[in-house]
């Protein structure tokens, strides 16, 4: 049986804070703030894979006031949703994801990120697709004040004995 997911996320663009976006340092004037890295786009994922299996959502699992999660990988917090989700016997079928934002020039980054996913999930890379949009000047992330971040995917049942 296939099941479908959606999540969406937003953090602040601050200074004085590392820009990583789907595992990957990408060099900006700013960063995002968070608890953890503020990987916009691993919570969205992270969001979209809990709600596939309605088991929640990235905060019900991971506090922002539990220490243990200050300043933490965000592609660990994606790794241990993807634990529950094959415990739930279920893995990953596609995942098509956008993150928002005015700047910087994310293209050059995207195809690292798509590893990053792949290798995450096991799977091959035509099953991950990330995709880059700004909103022409408009609103907070035009406004370059945050960068948001919306993903949709698709788990199926791992069949047993084929
Ligand atoms: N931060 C971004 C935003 C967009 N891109 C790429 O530019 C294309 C055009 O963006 P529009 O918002 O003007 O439609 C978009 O399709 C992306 O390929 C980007 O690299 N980084
Ligand atoms: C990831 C967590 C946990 O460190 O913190 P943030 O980095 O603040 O991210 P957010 O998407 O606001 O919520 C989920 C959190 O509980």
């Amino acid at each position: 049986m296939l099941r479908i997911g959606f999540g969406y996320d937003v953090h602040r663009l601050v200074e004085g804070r590392k820009l990583i976006l789907g595992g990957v340092e990408i060099p900006f004037t700013k960063g995002l703030l968070g608890h953890s890295d503020a990987d916009v786009l691993y919570h969205a994922i992270a969001d979209a894979l809990l709600g596939a299996l309605a088991l929640g959502d990235i905060g019900r699992h991971f506090p922002d006031h539990d220490e243990r999660f200050r300043g933490i990988n965000s592609g660990y917090l994606l790794q241990e949703v993807y634990r529950m989700v094959e415990e739930q016997g279920y893995c990953l079928n596609n995942l098509d994801a956008v993150i928002v934002a005015q700047k910087p020039k994310l293209l050059p980054y995207i195809p690292l990120m798509r590893e990053n996913l792949a290798k995450i999930f096991k799977t091959p890379l035509n099953n991950i697709s990330v995709k880059a949009t700004t909103t022409e000047g408009l609103g907070f992330t035009g406004r370059e004040e945050g960068i948001a971040s919306y993903a949709v995917i698709t788990v199926k049942e791992v069949l047993k004995n084929g």
